[in-house]
């Protein structure tokens, strides 16, 4: 707002041009009446109709007066309404395309609908100097002129105008934020429909048309109920004003008579009166009612979501995670529900780019819900799950997404080909950024026996082993720009050396790696080892571990049977 105020501030001699033209606008709603009133009064009703006629002449002069200042006004409007727009534009576009959500791509759908609200804006600006500044201007003059022709039927007039707009400013914030909610409404409903279209392979391949259209549906009900909800506020808003208007020319009627008859009017003024009424009060007021329920709100509304979705300064603090955050796990407790003993207790971690971690325990024992809490989808009953300093849980979801990746060990493959399936979640990934992901991970000759990117891959990858179909999904997330990638088992389908493999180019690509290992041999390449057994879970590197943590030690005899406690197993 206070960006828009100072933008058209910077525009002031536009904006005293118009003023100055608005005047010249306002002359014939000034002499209007009184000129009508003359003629009665010194032309016809005085037996010289030729008076008459002259000054009824000279109405309709100022009349062509009052259109050339119209006129003008028109033609200096884009002078200060096509500059804001410009300057609102560049404001908020630079924000968006800087915006650290989105670092690969700018976000396009953030740009359009901003820039709708920018074109709102912009219209709603003209709107409010052409219309609410002319019925303003007029409404002004016209009283003016009939207080100076009628002063006996001031009062008349002016306080049914003032109680009716009395009322209707105290209308104005329900109507405002009724507005709003319409606003609201059309967004959530192109929302809704824009993500089920976007991602109609998944609606499909998940058999989730119906809870899709559902969805749709429930927010097309919610923005016609808003929209009704509007439009039973404007219609309460337009009786309000209609009685004001109509009014004082009821009250004239009844009171002009005796006026008239005890000599404090003339026939002239009373003429004069009417003109002013119905020829400019009345509609002014009717004009500037419905430009400031419409227009002003749509500009006032406009302006709030514009604040509200334009990003204001990249890399801000709070949930705006800085790209390459860290992880800090405080004292972190989970439990599946309110009575279930809780998964995990005790939890406390530091993770920082770089580091590998591997996480080891037996089946069940909650390694799976502490990869859920890393993403963020839940959230502890107790302690803090940190990432870049806010809780992971709170950050912006498109940030989350792009910034931690997790692999599990049911892979999700579609028909197409296997580069839309690679580039699902790196749609700007170029096919050489594919084929190094793919090269990476180990799985270029499974793209070679496929027939290249080209190929395609038949329902949730049939005719793949299930191997093949790990590989292709840690290819997928190999080329994104997550900087947590979390695999939970998502090897488990491969051979002892081509999991290694896929680890080792996991952990050389940078970022923050967690492994949650079905073979102990992952432990053994990880920098620090987690070991969970329902316990406090203990953290350390794989030789303190051996030494310290008798489950780790069972685990790595079950695992490994030819190791020894006290002959520590070499590095793999
Ligand atoms: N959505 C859920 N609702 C309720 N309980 C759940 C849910 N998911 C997991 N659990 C329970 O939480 C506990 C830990 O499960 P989790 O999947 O985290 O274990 P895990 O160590 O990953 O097991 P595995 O090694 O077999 O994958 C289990 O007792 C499981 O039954």
């Amino acid at each position: 707002m206070r960006f828009y105020l100072s933008t058209l501030a910077g525009h002031r001699r536009g904006v005293l041009v118009l003023l100055g033209w608005s005047t010249l606008e306002g002359v014939p709603a000034f002499f209007g009446g009184k000129l009508v009133g003359t003629a009665v009064d010194e032309g016809f009703a005085a037996g010289n109709p030729l008076a008459g006629v002259l000054w009824l002449l000279a109405f309709a002069a100022l009349a062509v007066l009052g259109a050339l200042g119209q006129r003008q006004v028109f033609a200096r409007l884009g002078d200060v309404v096509e500059p804001m727009r410009d300057a609102l534009v560049t404001q908020v576009v630079k924000g968006v395309l800087s915006d650290p959500t989105h670092r690969r791509t700018p976000d396009a759908s953030a740009v359009a609908m901003i820039t709708r609200h920018v074109e709102v804006v912009r219209d709603a600006t003209a709107g409010v100097l052409v219309q609410a500044r002319a019925l303003l201007v007029t409404t002004i003059a016209a009283l003016i002129g009939l207080a100076t022709t009628a002063a006996a039927l001031i009062w008349l007039v002016v306080l049914p105008i003032l109680v009716a707009l009395l009322l209707f400013g105290l209308m104005l914030p329900s109507l405002a934020r009724r507005q709003r909610d319409a606003v609201m409404a059309d967004e959530r409903t192109a929302e809704a429909s824009g993500s089920v279209l976007t991602g109609l392979r998944d609606v499909a391949a998940c058999t989730a048309s119906d809870e899709a259209g559902a969805d749709i549906a429930r927010q097309v009900d919610q923005q016609a109920r808003a929209t009704i909800t509007v439009a039973w506020a404007n219609s309460l808003r337009a009786t309000v004003i209609a009685v004001g208007g109509f009014a004082p020319i009821a009250l004239l009627v009844a009171f002009a008579p005796p006026l008239v008859a005890s000599g404090r009017l003339t026939t002239g003024a009373v003429l004069a009166a009417v003109v002013y009424l119905t020829g400019s009060v009345n509609p002014a007021l009717h004009g500037l009612a419905r430009t400031t329920s419409t227009v002003v709100m749509r500009l006032m509304v406009a302006l709030k979501r514009l604040q509200e979705v334009a990003p204001r300064d990249a890399g801000r603090p709070g949930d705006q995670v800085p790209a390459h955050g860290g992880f800090l796990l405080q004292d972190v407790a989970f439990g599946w529900s309110p009575d279930a003993e809780p998964v995990l207790r005790g939890l406390s971690l530091t993770l920082r780019p770089g580091d590998h971690l591997a996480v080891v325990g037996p089946s069940g024992i909650g390694k799976s819900t502490m990869a859920g809490l890393l993403t963020g989808l839940m959230a502890p009953d107790r302690g803090s799950v940190l990432f870049g300093g806010a809780r992971v849980d709170r950050v912006t979801p498109a940030v989350r997404h792009h910034a931690i990746a997790l692999i599990p060990q049911e892979t999700y493959l579609f028909t197409g080909t296997v580069r839309e399936n690679l580039a699902l979640l790196a749609p700007w990934a170029t096919d050489r950024d594919l084929a190094e992901a793919v090269e990476k991970v180990g799985a270029a000759p499974l793209l070679d026996r496929l027939g290249g990117l080209d190929a395609t891959l038949g329902h949730a990858g049939e005719g793949l082993s299930a191997g093949e179909a790990q590989l292709l999904a840690l290819a997928r997330v190999y080329a994104t720009s997550a900087s947590v990638v979390i695999l939970d088992e998502a090897t488990s389908h491969l051979d002892p050396a081509a999991e290694a493999r896929v680890e080792r180019a996991f952990a050389q690509r940078g970022g923050i790696l967690v492994v949650i290992a079905h073979r102990l041999s992952s432990a053994l390449r990880a920098g620090r080892v987690l070991v969970m057994d329902g316990g406090k879970p203990l953290l350390g590197a794989h030789e303190h571990l051996l030494k310290t943590s008798a489950l780790y030690g069972q685990l790595m005899l079950a695992w490994d049977p030819t190791h020894r406690e006290d002959t520590p197993l070499p590095k793999r």
